[in-house]
């Protein structure tokens, strides 16, 4: 970064984090001490940096890597010529030119499908997700025969219990004739492979506390509880599911899930892990649908899910749980978590993937609904975004509608 002259060497330091502070003129004076210096120093002397990334000027010796964002680091070899050579909007001014130069594209591959599924007959609305409604097994089925002819890859199953089998102890997690297990057997008989059908490893819906965990003394014990989530996955992968995402945050859990689908025979299954989860308020809705927020009672789930302030902690969960055997990560929720999505896809680069959660979703819907947003066009750029910071597929209410969109624009061109 330092020219050869120390007379006139000039520190230029790039932080995302002070991206809003610095104003452009000085990004552009900064272009241009840049320009200067190639006169007297060879090119590869310094680096410069993706023009996404922010610039301010420090004094010699104050140039300090930014710590939490060495990746803001990254060098180019080479500058832009200043204005007016340079116009960024030449390339912005036809539609078929933005399509050329897109780096980021959301196609129906990207897409999960949570589903909600309950025992009775008729489908039954979820308050809080306008347009979201609990299934009947039969109807997932159709779902999923849906899912299969729009391309998208993935479902994902939750299952509404009826109170009377909710336990202290959530044994009905363990039943190999519970409300999901009969919905995957019945959804991969109607559609074998074509189609991924992924279960939630925890134990709210069925537990009375609806915590994810076993509760002894008002505590969510770890090791007790990683026990019944072994049986948990077990019966999942023996009902045909292909993907078990344990949600639960305990420690240890995915090894030791690993280890009872490795010697129950189920090699083959993969494990997706909710391995940066945070203990969110935007879980509100997804609650109403499963039925578990009046059992939770207003408990919060902080003892094992993770603070909103944590960045490294994420990658640390995530390490843990590769180690132990995930095939995939998950970070949710998604879009106020971007900034983990982006990190732990850089970090790693192993398939990640991200929930835009069910209050993410209701936000968007709610606004939609009053028309103070326009639907289709908020719902696409909210996915986009998760594609731009790293995600490689995206659990999304929205996913059937977004189908339909992507389907129906193919067919237009
Ligand atoms: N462990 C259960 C689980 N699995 C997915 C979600 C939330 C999904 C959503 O809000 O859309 C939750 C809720 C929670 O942890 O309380």
């Amino acid at each position: 970064m330092w020219g050869g002259n120390t007379d006139w060497r000039c520190g230029i330091v790039y932080h995302e984090a002070s991206r809003d502070q610095v104003p452009t003129d000085a990004v552009c004076r900064c272009f241009l001490i840049f320009r200067r210096m190639t006169r007297f120093v060879e090119p590869r002397q310094f680096g410069f940096l993706a023009p996404q990334f922010t610039v301010s000027t420090s004094l010699p010796g104050q140039h300090q890597p930014n710590r939490k964002h060495p990746e803001s680091f990254e060098m180019f070899d080479f500058a832009r010529s200043p204005y007016p050579m340079t116009r960024m909007r030449r390339i912005r001014r036809h539609d078929w030119s933005r399509r050329l130069v897109a780096e980021h594209a959301l196609g129906v591959n990207d897409l999960i499908w949570p589903l909600f599924v309950h025992d009775g007959q008729q489908p039954i609305d979820v308050e809080s997700l306008p347009g979201v409604q609990r299934l009947s097994v039969d109807g997932v089925c159709r779902a999923a025969e849906q899912a299969c002819g729009w391309g998208i890859p993935a479902i994902a199953i939750f299952p509404a219990t009826p109170a009377e089998l909710k336990t202290e102890e959530a044994r009905e997690a363990v039943n190999p004739q519970n409300l999901v297990c009969r919905t995957v057997r019945k959804i991969k008989a109607a559609v074998g492979d074509s189609l991924g059908v992924i279960c939630d490893v925890a134990l709210d819906p069925y537990s009375i506390h609806g915590h994810d965990g076993i509760v002894r003394d008002g505590d969510v014990v770890n090791d007790e509880t990683v026990e019944v989530l072994k049986q948990q996955a077990v019966v999942q992968a023996d009902a045909g599911c292909d993907i078990i995402a344990p949600s639960d945050m305990m420690d240890g859990r995915i090894g030791a899930i690993r280890q009872a689908l490795e010697s129950n025979g189920h090699t083959n299954v993969h494990i997706m892990s909710y391995a940066a989860k945070y203990a969110s308020a935007f879980y509100g809705p997804f609650r109403d649908a499963v039925g578990s927020k009046g059992n939770l009672a207003g408990a919060s789930k902080k003892t094992y899910q993770q603070s909103p302030s944590q960045t490294d902690e994420a990658l640390h969960e995530v390490a843990l749980d590769l180690a132990e055997g995930a095939d995939s990560v998950m970070v949710k929720p998604g879009m106020p978590y971007l900034d983990i999505v982006a990190r732990v896809k850089s970090t790693f680069g192993v398939p990640t993937f991200a929930y835009q959660v069910s209050g993410e979703y209701a936000m968007l819907a709610a606004a939609a609904e009053r028309g103070w947003l326009d639907k289709e066009a908020t719902v696409l750029e909210s996915l986009l975004a998760f594609k731009r910071a790293g995600a490689d597929g995206v659990l999304t209410y929205w996913a059937p509608q977004v189908a339909q969109w992507l389907h129906r624009d193919v067919q237009d061109q």
